[in-house]
């Protein structure tokens, strides 16, 4: 397996010369969690595992429930299942493929085979884990890209609808940025991209507080449980962060052009009938009224 790390993975298997023979095959190239039941490997189950390795006759219930209950939940829909039976009956068989499973093996086990599955799954999936991380990330600054924020803005939007929170929203954009480019070279312009996305990461620094960069020298951060007020003084904060990694800059000697940032501000306690886009609407009107009275660390609305 490709990854250092020792891939997890839950076995649910009530037979004991069934266990047994699986701690045989995998025990030394795989961290094994036992579930002897169904409601245990409920209890078992975490996002972090790399695969299932999964019994169809429990004491408790039938493995195809268990197979159904994660495909249909977006938490564990993406995690491999390798079904496991005695029974080489056609219909079993389709049941498991058409439920979801990414293979079947028939017991007893063939050592070399199910060691070679187990490893080409679990290194499928650390590959897919890996690319769909990737696909979240702008590649310049190491930040969450637009896809990751508006993920997230769905989600947090729903969440400040059921709770009935506040949740706040800067946008923020980087003053005459063209001309930071056409003055330094795009290499510097990429050195103030980076050091604006530390500094956005600095100033809305909360646990649960999400920053992105957009697009451009356009950056956004989102912030669950934030009325106007805290958004407003938190995009405030932005502006010394940003003075002082100007100045840490400069006296390790690396060449870095000042700028400055404009930012909108906004912040709803959403509630049915509203929606996420008004809240990113309004933030871009404060943006642009920002902007249009020169930007120079402006923040809209003032406080
Ligand atoms: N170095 C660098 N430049 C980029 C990147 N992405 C976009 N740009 C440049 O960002 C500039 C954005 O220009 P504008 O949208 O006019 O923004 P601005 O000059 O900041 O103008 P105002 O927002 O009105 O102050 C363009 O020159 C783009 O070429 C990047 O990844 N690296």
């Amino acid at each position: 397996m490709s990854n250092e790390e020792q891939p997890v993975v839950l076995v649910v298997e009530d037979n004991p010369t069934g266990i047994a023979s699986l701690v045989g095959i995998l025990g030394a190239a795989c961290e094994l969690v036992v579930a002897k039941t169904l409601a245990e490997a409920e209890r078992c189950l975490s996002p972090d595992m790399d695969l299932v390795l999964l019994d169809l006759y429990l004491p408790d219930g039938n493995g195809i429930e268990f197979l159904k209950r994660l495909k249909s939940d977006p938490l564990y829909q993406e995690l491999p299942v390798i079904c496991m039976s005695a029974s080489d009956q056609s219909s079993d068989i389709e049941e498991a493929f058409r439920e979801g499973a990414i293979d079947y093996v028939l017991k007893p086990f063939n050592k070399i085979i199910l060691s070679a599955k187990v490893s080409t799954f679990v290194d499928f999936k650390r590959k897919t884990n890996l690319l769909a991380a990737q696909a979240l990330r702008d590649t310049l600054t190491g930040i969450g890209n637009r896809r990751m924020f508006e993920q997230q803005l769905d989600l947090e939007w729903r969440r400040a609808l059921r709770q009935e929170l506040s949740l706040g929203l800067a946008l923020v954009d980087m003053d005459h940025f063209k001309s930071i480019n056409d003055q330094h070279g795009h290499a510097q312009g990429d050195v103030c991209l980076q050091l604006l996305a530390t500094s956005m990461e600095k100033a809305f620094g909360r646990a649960g507080d999400l920053v992105a960069r957009l697009g451009g020298d356009e950056f956004v951060a989102m912030l669950p449980g934030a009325t106007l007020n805290s958004t407003v003084r938190a995009a405030k904060r932005l502006e010394e962060v940003l003075a002082n990694e100007h100045e840490k800059c400069r006296r390790s000697g690396q060449d870095c052009p000042g700028f400055s940032v404009s930012v909108g501000c906004y912040a709803v306690v959403p509630h049915k009938g509203t929606n996420a886009s008004e809240l990113k609407e309004t933030a871009d009107q404060y943006l642009y009224e920002a902007k249009r009275e020169g930007g120079r660390s402006c923040v809209r609305p003032a406080i």
